[in-house]
């Protein structure tokens, strides 16, 4: 189902936490509502949901094209799957899947051995065969959580929100359950929007980045669109690493060229500190000769680092590349 958010505003009392907000959110496609905290992104998911409503006004929320203003949360075809797993501690996990669909009117509750044989069915989809019969407090957090992406599904839902749904895993598991959802996702293609505060997540799983601040979005589209054509200083400080050099000029830390300081074409020269090369890419931060400038973070290959012997307070030169969009507006 295609989402169309169109002028949308939300107001708590005095305080606006969504303000004009206008979204297409592609049929089938994985979006990602990236933005720092109190940014609205939770907002705007819970009034898609149907739990919050929009100021009165000119907003218009469509789904495939029908406005679903009138429509109860129940009647949306929404699955919901929030940072912490709510899973029922008291149910089994084949139970906790099938909760949906045993809540339903009578008229439409399928059967309850054909509500086991959905839950199975789903528990082999997200890899969790096996575990229908145990409780939620015998999983761990990322086990968790794909049983309440399960749940979430169970009721065949058109669009699928997670809010923040990795945001209280340790980071391994993250990384795991990220990569997860990005091929889960192009299994079942169901349009999915995701909000979170973490850009690296953002930028690896999703096929469109929405990034919100202040209650409005600043800038949408794909991933390397994002990261390589930020179109504010906030989209580019937010998005990674970056510095920020005279005259508002911005440049990413791999973007710079490492060289000895005596070589040709060096821009800037300065002292290498907190060499850091525990990894593919070492780090350092650059202390320039020039007052102009502040310390440069730098990303260079491990191996160029080790074939330059450098260590810290070795004497280096940088090498700026042209500068194609700047300045930014702030
Ligand atoms: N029910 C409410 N009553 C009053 N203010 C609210 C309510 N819900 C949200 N807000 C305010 O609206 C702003 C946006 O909140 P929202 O939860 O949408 O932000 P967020 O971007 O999801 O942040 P986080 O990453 O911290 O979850 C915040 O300043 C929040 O305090």
């Amino acid at each position: 189902m295609s989402i169309s958010i169109q002028h949308l505003t939300k107001s708590f009392g005095s305080y606006r936490a969504l303000d004009d907000v206008s979204l297409d959110v592609p049929e089938g496609s994985l979006t990602a509502l990236l933005g720092p905290s109190g940014s609205g992104k939770t907002t705007l998911l819970r009034i898609l949901a149907g739990l919050e409503f929009a100021d009165p006004g000119g907003a218009r929320i469509l789904f495939d094209g029908v406005d679903v203003a009138q429509i109860p949360a129940g009647d949306r075809g929404i699955g919901f799957v929030f940072q912490h797993y709510a899973l029922f501690r008291h149910m089994s996990v084949a139970e906790n899947i099938g909760f949906g669909l045993s809540v339903l009117p009578a008229s439409q509750r399928p059967p309850r051995k054909e509500i086991r044989e959905r839950a199975l069915d789903l528990l082999k989809r997200v890899k969790l065969d096996g575990l229908q019969d145990r409780r939620p407090s015998e999983l761990s957090g990322g086990q968790r959580q794909r049983v309440a992406l399960a749940r979430a599904l169970a009721v065949q839902p058109k669009v699928l929100l997670l809010d923040e749904p990795f945001g209280a895993l340790d980071a391994q598991v993250r990384k795991d359950l990220r990569r997860w959802l990005r091929q889960f996702h192009d299994e079942i293609g169901l349009t999915t929007l995701f909000v979170t505060h973490d850009q690296e997540e953002a930028l690896e799983l999703a096929d469109q980045v929405v990034v919100m601040r202040h209650a409005r979005i600043e800038q949408s589209g794909a991933p390397q669109e994002i990261y390589d054509q930020p179109r504010t200083s906030f989209v580019y400080e937010f998005l990674g690493e970056v510095n920020k050099l005279p005259g508002d000029r911005y440049i990413r830390p791999h973007e710079i060229e490492l060289k000895f300081a005596a070589d040709e074409g060096v821009d800037l020269t300065g002292r290498v500190h907190r060499l850091f090369v525990a990894g593919p890419i070492a780090r350092m931060g650059i202390l320039p000769d020039s007052p102009a400038f502040q310390e440069i973070e730098v990303w260079a290959p491990r191996e160029q680092v080790r074939e330059m012997a450098l260590t810290d307070g070795d004497l280096v030169g940088l090498r700026f590349p042209t500068f194609p969009r700047l300045p930014l507006k702030s």
